[in-house]
Order: C-alpha cells, then structure tokens, then sequence
C-alpha cells in the first residue's frame, strides 16, 4: 500500500498561492477553534469503538442498528469526556461523518422544542430527562396526507375539562404521523404537534408532549400505533417513523405552554403570535443552511482532489494524459461550487447569527423580528439546499465513473442530504413565504414606510435601469448593485404581476397562484442577493490576512459572475445590463478559472474535512486513489468467497442445462 502522498496533490500543494490553515482558521472563526475541532475529531476517529464495516455493504436493518450502538455510545463519550456544549457538533460529526443519526431529531428538534416551547414548570419536570437521554423523543408533526399545510394537520388533541385531559386521536389514515426521524424504533417520547379543540372549537396547531413507548419494555403504550416507514432512498441509519393514536388520554399539563395556555376550565390563552409555535422550525432551517455549505464543501472536496489525481485523454498528441482538472469544462463544472461552497459557508455564519440576535429578542416577549427571521430563513434553506442538490450532483458526475461507485462518498452523500429541499418546508413553499414577506416590504415601501433588514433595499428603489454606462464586471460593488437591482426588480414585476391579476379579476388566492413562478423568482433573486452581498461584505473584514483576501475576492467575484451568467435575462431584461457587460462576465468567469486553478486543492483542503469525515476513496487527501479502491470493492460482500454460493443454487445447474443442450 502506497504511504506516500500522490505525487499530482502533492504538486498541487507546492504549488498553490497561500496556507490553507489560515482560510480554515478563517471559516471556523480563529486558530483555537481550528485546534479544539481537530482534537475532537481526532479523539472520535481514532476512537476503535466507534470503527465499523462501511455501511454501504449492509441492509437497512443493519444500518440503523449500527447507528444507534455508535449514537449512544456517542452520547455516554461525550459526557465522560466533558466536551462543551458548544464543541460538540465537531465530535459528532467526526462520529457520524456523513450519515444522520436515530438520535438527530431528539438533539435537533425535541429538546430545542422543550427549550422554546416549555413554560418553566415544564422545562423543569421533563428537560433533565431530555438533557440527560433519560428519554428520547422526536418531533411528530407531518402526517400521511399533510406535511406543508400545518393548519390542515388532522391529529386532534381534544381538552376533556371534566378530567383535565387532552384527548388525542388520529381520525383517518391520512392522519397518521409520518416520517419523523427516531420514531419508528428509538423514541419513547415525541412532540407532537395536533389541533387543540376546546369546547367544540378549532384552535389550530399546538404541541403537546407525549409519551409513546413503555419506559419498562419499550411497547407501544395502549392505544398507541407506531413503527417504521420503510426503505427510503437515503437515510438508511435513521428509522423514520409512523404514529397514530386511539383516543389517547394525557394530561393537561402536556400542552407546551410557554405561549399558548389552556387553563383548567378550557380558557384558551392566546399566544403573542400563532406562528411561535413553529419556531423550532425555524431554527433547523438556519441550520440548514449551514448544513448545505457544508456538504457542498464535501462534495467538492472529493471530486477536486479527484480530478487533480485522475488522468484522462490526451490534450497535445504524444503529451502525457493530462490531470482532468486542467479541462476548463472540467474546472466550469467545480469552481462554481467551490465558490458557492465559500458562500454558503459564509451565508450559514450569517444566518445563525440572526437567528441568535432575533431568537433571544424573542424569547424575551419582543416578537417584532418574527416575520424578518421566518422569510429570510425559509428562503436561505431553500436557496442554499437547492444549490448544494445541484452541486452534489455535478460533482457526482464530474468523476465520471468511479462517480457512481459508493467508494467515491458522493451517492450517499447525495441521497442523504438532498431531502434537504424536502423537510423542514419543501423548498418552492418555502421561496413562495418569503415572497409574501416580499410583497407585505414592497407595499410597505410604496407607502412611504422605511423598511430595516434584509428588505432595506426595497425601499425607495425605482427600477429604472441605468443608461449605458460602462462597468467593470469585477468590482464587487457593481455585482452587488447588479443583484441588488435584479432582486428590487424582480419584486416589483412580481408586484405588478398580482396586482394585474387582481384587477383582471382573480381573487387574492387565484392571484397569488397565477403570479407564483414570478413570486418564486423575486425571492430566490432577494436570496441570491443576499449571500452575494454578505460573501462581498465578509472580505472587508480589516483583520483578514491579505494573502488569503486575494483568493477569496476571486471565489466572491466568480460566484457572483457565474450566478449572473446562468441568469444572465434577469440582469438584460430590463437593460440594465448590457450585452457587452455579460460577455465580459463571461471572459472574467474563464480567467478567474485559469488563476483559480493552481489553488483548488488548497481551497478544498481549507474546508479541513478529515479523511474519516468525508468517507471517500476519491476523496482521499493523501490521492491514493487506486489502491483503496481496489481494496474497497474486496471487501464488498459479493467478494467474501471466490464462488458465490449462487452458483450453486442458480447458475450451475443453467449453465450445464445449456451445456448439455448444445
Ligand atoms: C452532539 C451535538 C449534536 C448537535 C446537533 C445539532 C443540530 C442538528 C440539527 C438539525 C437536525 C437537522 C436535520 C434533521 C433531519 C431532518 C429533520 C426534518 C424535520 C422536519 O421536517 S419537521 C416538519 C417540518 N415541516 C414544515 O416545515 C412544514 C412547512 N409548512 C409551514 O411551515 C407552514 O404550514 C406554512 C409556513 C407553509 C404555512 O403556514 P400557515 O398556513 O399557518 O401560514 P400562512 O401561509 O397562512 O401565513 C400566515 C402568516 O404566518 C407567517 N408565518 C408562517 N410560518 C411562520 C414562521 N415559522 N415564523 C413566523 N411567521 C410565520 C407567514 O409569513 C404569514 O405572515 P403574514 O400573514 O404576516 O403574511
Ligand atoms: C428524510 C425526511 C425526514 C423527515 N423528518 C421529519 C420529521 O422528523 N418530523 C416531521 O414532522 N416531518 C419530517 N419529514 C417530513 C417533511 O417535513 C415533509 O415531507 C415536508 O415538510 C414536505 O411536505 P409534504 O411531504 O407534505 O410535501 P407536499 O406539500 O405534498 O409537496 C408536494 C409538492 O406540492 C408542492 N406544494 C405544496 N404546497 C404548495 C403550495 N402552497 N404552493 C405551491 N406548491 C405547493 C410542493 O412544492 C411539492 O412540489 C421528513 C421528510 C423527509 C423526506
């Protein structure tokens, strides 16, 4: 077995303009934190108890029973070993590496639900429990026939006053619970989120705590219906779940009651806002985003180191097969992500800290910041997790062959994180809630109101395209501009697009659905200028390192041109860019490629995703490329005997029919 690093990488090492540990120390927020995540990740990796068979040779079955032994092993290290609160995700992800875990939703939603949702008496009667795994719970809300549409949920929590009692039942079929991570196996506890009726009348969505297994044998509690969804086409490490309830009696006390309340006598006791009880939501969508820089970084990790390592085709006759990165086609299918990885990651940064900012605001009785977080949110999860599906993809591709092979990382990688569009609001619903924020900003604006935020630059905006000036297409104040007037534009035909609806007749509702595909285009405008703008704004930053400035105002500059270039109508539309403008965005794309190129490995090494994490034959960081995969597919099952017990069942007996036919 080769020791030595692959002679092509280690070029491209020497070869590169900058030290990535500096752009790692960058994207993590400083040398310490670099420090503290590689001893954690190092202390998982290199932990034997934790070492399994690649999870691609086994079943379903084994998977999540392999997930669930390393999980709780997981969580008793982690106490022993004392890791902060705030650390632990780089263990964790050491531990799990690209998989979801059966203990995801109790970590990601049920204690985060209890956190935000419990009144204090509650928080200090079941979060010790939840804290400590004492209990394990999920967050039951999508059912068979509704996941988008909350208020259509069917799952009836009934308030019985004479008992003090909720009551809850799963109608019909389609009401039956769907999907939730850990439920169908793991957890004895969910949230569940279900129409509260008192006295006959509809209060709509509410979450109530309810226990669903036995704490002594772990069975379905009476008049409890739960198991496993099935096979799906990732997630095999996780036992998503259904549940239904047969008139189920829990106590009053359940209801979540930080906000809503239902006293004794069945008064109900409104909320500030009905939409705070849709905040943990929420707050997994901002962690989507960072999520999706994340796994767009693994992706590219792999097929860049690749595409250095793998030769192919001859580019001058009589030359040597050139590295496959030195195609520009090849280098037009990666870059663009690299560099949309970089923004992503920056975005994620972003996002979370609003999320903090406006969550704490929140938390103490201010809600004003509600609807800004929601919109910006749901449109970053969609937009983000859109891309990294895309990116994903190509980069799959990109490796052509060995591409398809488990042993690149990237299909499970893929199959895993694409239900990233999916859940936590599917992603169209989700670029339709922002643009209603959209429209709310725009008609704020149009009545002279000053708006704050991410909508700041609704305001006073007049879409008037600017006379044929000449720009230079690499300065990142003129891209942001160039953004900046797309999405104000965009916005305002979405505007305009209703309001002629509207007096052509629709109703609101008719409305809204024929101007949808323009409503989704305005907000997926304002979400891309969003991340274009805070990359730019994130390398005015007075302390960052100027030998790595450099690089990154290239990856900031490409993102940007490569996002005006696949839009490129949006931007000609209405004239305010020239067609000259775009084919020099387009020669700017092909040389910041060409000064890109000796830097991508160092680019994708910064992203510092250790060989365990990233789980990739062809993302190897020594580029040993060839060795492991050979030594990968013997160890598939299909490999453990020379003559696969079929041969006997199936093929001899054919195989000498046919003989003894000829
Ligand atoms: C050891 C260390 C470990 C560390 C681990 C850390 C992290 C792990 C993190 C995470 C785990 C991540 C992944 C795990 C994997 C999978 C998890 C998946 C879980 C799920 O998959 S879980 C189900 C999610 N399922 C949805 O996601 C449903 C989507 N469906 C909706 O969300 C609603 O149904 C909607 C919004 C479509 C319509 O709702 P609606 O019909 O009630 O509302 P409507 O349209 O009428 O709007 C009325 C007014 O409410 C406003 N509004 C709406 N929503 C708001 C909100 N959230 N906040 C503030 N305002 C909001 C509007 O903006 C409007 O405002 P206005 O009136 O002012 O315009
Ligand atoms: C891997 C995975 C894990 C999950 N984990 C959980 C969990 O732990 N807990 C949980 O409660 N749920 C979970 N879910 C469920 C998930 O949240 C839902 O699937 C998701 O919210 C989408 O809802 P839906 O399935 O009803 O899609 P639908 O709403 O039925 O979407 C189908 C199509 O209809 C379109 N559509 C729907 N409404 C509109 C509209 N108003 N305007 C325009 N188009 C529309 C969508 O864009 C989409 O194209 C999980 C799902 C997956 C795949």
């Amino acid at each position: 077995m080769a020791a030595t690093v692959n002679p092509d990488l280690k070029k491209e090492r020497e070869n590169s303009s900058f030290d990535p540990n500096k752009i790692t120390s960058f994207l993590y927020g400083g040398p310490e934190i670099v420090k503290k995540k590689r001893e954690l990740e190092s202390l998982a990796l290199n932990d034997p108890d934790y070492q399994h068979e690649d999870l691609n040779f086994m079943s379903q079955e084994q998977q999540y029973e392999t997930f669930l032994k390393k999980t709780l092993l997981m969580v008793t290290k982690v106490r022993e070993l004392k890791i902060d609160v705030a650390d632990r995700h780089f263990y964790r992800s050491a531990v799990i590496g690209t998989n979801p875990d059966p203990l995801g939703l109790h970590v990601g939603m049920f204690l985060p639900t209890l956190y935000g949702q419990a009144s204090q008496e509650q928080k200090d009667k079941w979060l010790k429990m939840a804290e400590n795994f004492a209990i394990i719970g999920t967050y039951a809300q999508t059912e068979m026939g509704h996941g988008t549409f909350l208020r259509g949920l069917e799952t009836t929590a009934t308030y019985d006053p004479t008992t003090q009692e909720f009551v809850i039942n799963t109608p019909t079929i389609t009401a039956y619970k769907w999907w939730p991570g850990g439920l169908g196996k793991t957890s004895n506890y969910c949230v569940l989120m279900a129409q509260l009726y008192i006295h006959g009348k509809s209060y709509g969505p509410h979450p109530f705590m309810v226990q669903i297994r036995s704490l002594q044998d772990h069975k379905p509690l009476p008049g409890v219906t739960v198991g496993d969804i099935g096979p799906k086409f990732g997630y095999g490490s996780v036992d998503n779940g259904f549940l239904a309830f047969n008139n189920v009696r829990i106590p009053r006390e359940n209801m979540l009651m930080k906000y809503s309340k239902v006293e004794p006598d069945g008064t109900y006791v409104k909320p500030p806002s009905t939409k705070l009880a849709y905040g943990t939501m929420v707050q997994v969508r901002a962690n989507i985003v960072v999520n999706s820089g994340r796994v767009l970084a693994k992706a590219v990790t792999i097929a860049t180191r690749y595409s250095c390592v793998r030769r192919q085709s001859e580019m001058k006759p009589g030359h040597p097969e050139p590295q496959v990165l030195d195609y520009v086609t090849q280098q037009y299918k990666l870059f663009p992500y690299l560099a949309a990885a970089y923004a992503f990651w920056l975005t994620g940064q972003t996002m979370m800290s609003v999320y903090t900012t406006s969550s704490n605001q929140i938390s103490k009785g201010d809600i004003s910041a509600l609807p800004e977080l929601h919109a910006l949110s749901a449109g970053l999860k969609a937009l983000s997790s859109w891309v990294a599906n895309v990116g994903m993809e190509e980069c799959r591709m990109a490796c052509g062959g060995h591409g398809y092979s488990h042993a690149s990382g990237l299909p499970r990688l893929y199959a895993n994180m694409t239900p990233g569009a999916t859940y936590e609001g599917e992603n169209t619903v989700m670029m339709l809630q922002t643009a209603r924020y959209l429209m709310k900003s725009y008609n704020q604006s149009l009545q002279g109101e000053k708006l704050a935020g991410s909508v700041a630059y609704l305001s006073g905006v007049q879409p008037v395209p600017a006379a044929g000036r000449t720009r230079n297409m690499l300065d990142l104040g003129v891209l942001c501009d160039a953004y900046r007037h797309r999405a104000a534009r965009l916005v305002h035909e979405a505007a305009v697009q209703l309001r002629n609806e509207r007096q052509a007749g629709k109703d609101q509702p008719d409305a809204w659905n024929a101007a949808s595909v323009d409503l989704v285009k305005a907000a997926m405008a304002h979400s891309q200028y969003f991340v274009v703008k805070n990359f730019a704004e994130r390398l005015t930053d007075s302390t960052l390192d100027s030998s790595i400035s450099d690089v990154l105002t290239r990856l900031c500059q490409l993102h940007a041109l490569h996002g005006l270039v696949t839009n490129s109508g949006d931007f000609l539309e209405d004239g305010y860019l020239t067609g000259t403008d775009v084919r020099q965005a387009r020669r700017h794309i092909n040389a910041l490629m060409a000064k890109l190129r000796p830097d991508a490995v160092a680019l994708v090494d910064a992203f510092d995703f250790p060989d365990g994490i990233l789980n990739s034959v062809l993302g190897r960081y020594d580029g040993n490329v060839y060795e492991h995969l050979l030594e990968w597919a013997k160890a598939s099952p299909l490999n453990k005997t020379d003559v696969h017990q079929s041969y006997h069942k199936y093929l001899k007996p054919f195989l000498e029919d046919n003989r003894a036919k000829l």
